[in-house]
């Protein structure tokens, strides 16, 4: 059976650095890293992670301001909004929670936040930095599967990874990371012929397709890592159950390590956006 890595327990031990740090930069500057989390509309799923978020905010001793902002609501009131956080020196973190009502412009609310108070590593200047190997605030979810991978593999040099899935949010940035640490990248999506024997050939799976349980064992060489940064709904028995883009169980028979769902990349991503909130807030000490 394959090695679990818990991203429960690890995102533990990186909530305890936040923890750590957010003592620091209080008693040394006198800062209370801020984070502002926005959320316009009634998405359930999308209230439960900003829930989730202030809920870890609080608990580290980090101050966090959230707006719930109507379905209505204009793009001109938006960015006016996130113009009010950029300009507030108090907040030192903006995120607006994604996926917007469709009939706001989610690149343009992006482009208008401070990029240096952009905790999601979304804006063109961070994703810029980010692809040149430059220091900048880098993606949640990409920067908590790294840490997942580290637990694994000490040394990920000439590793083979093949990422299944091509957002903006994980699968773009996470070809970054890999690329900084040294392994060679495949990038899988939708419209990549034979994915299964990519798959088969990799040291690696990152798998990011928003399809549940399309990774199955015969996708996998025996030992390989498989992160599963997939988060779909499901009806079983009757109840609302959490699976991966991965099949857990016969995966976990072939993969040397595996993240579970859920229980694992979750939680690392919001470890994540709180580890960037002090980095942003150390960056804007005056
Ligand atoms: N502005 C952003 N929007 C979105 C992001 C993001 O990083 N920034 N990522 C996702 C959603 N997301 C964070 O916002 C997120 C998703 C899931 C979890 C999580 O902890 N999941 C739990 C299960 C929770 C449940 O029971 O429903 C787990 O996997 O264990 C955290 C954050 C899209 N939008
Ligand atoms: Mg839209």
């Amino acid at each position: 059976m394959a090695q679990l890595i818990d991203g429960k327990q690890l995102s533990n031990q990186v909530l305890q650095k936040v923890a750590s740090e957010v003592e620091y930069l209080k008693g040394e500057y006198g800062v209370v890293p801020t984070l502002a989390v926005v959320l316009v509309g009634e998405d359930p799923a999308s209230q439960v992670y900003v829930r989730n978020k202030v809920k870890r905010a609080k608990e580290a001793g980090m101050g966090s301001i959230e707006y719930r902002l109507d379905t209505e609501t204009t793009q001109g009131d938006l960015n006016q909004l996130v113009a009010q956080l950029n300009n507030d020196p108090q907040v030192h973190g903006i995120l607006v929670q994604l996926p917007l009502p469709p009939h706001l412009d989610e690149d343009e609310v992006i482009a208008s936040i401070d990029p240096a108070k952009d905790v999601d590593g979304f804006h063109p200047l961070n994703v810029g930095a980010l692809a040149a190997g430059q220091a900048s605030l880098v993606p949640c979810t990409p920067q908590g599967c790294m840490i997942m991978l580290r637990q694994v593999h000490q040394d990920l040099s000439g590793k083979h990874a093949v990422v299944v899935g091509r957002s903006n949010i994980v699968g773009k940035p996470m070809m970054a990371l890999l690329l900084q640490a040294d392994c060679t990248v495949t990038m899988a999506h939708s419209r990549t012929r034979d994915i299964e024997s990519l798959c088969r050939n990799a040291d690696i799976v990152v798998a990011a397709a928003g399809r549940k349980e399309l990774v199955n064992a015969d996708w996998i060489k025996p030992g390989a890592t498989v992160i599963d940064v997939g988060i779909n709904a499901i009806e079983a028995d009757g109840k609302r159950k959490l699976v991966g883009d991965v099949a857990f169980a016969p995966v976990s028979e072939t993969a040397g390590a595996i993240s579970p769902v859920p229980g694992g990349v979750g939680p690392m991503t919001i470890a994540c956006l709180l580890l960037n909130t002090t980095r942003a807030a150390r960056r804007q000490l005056a």
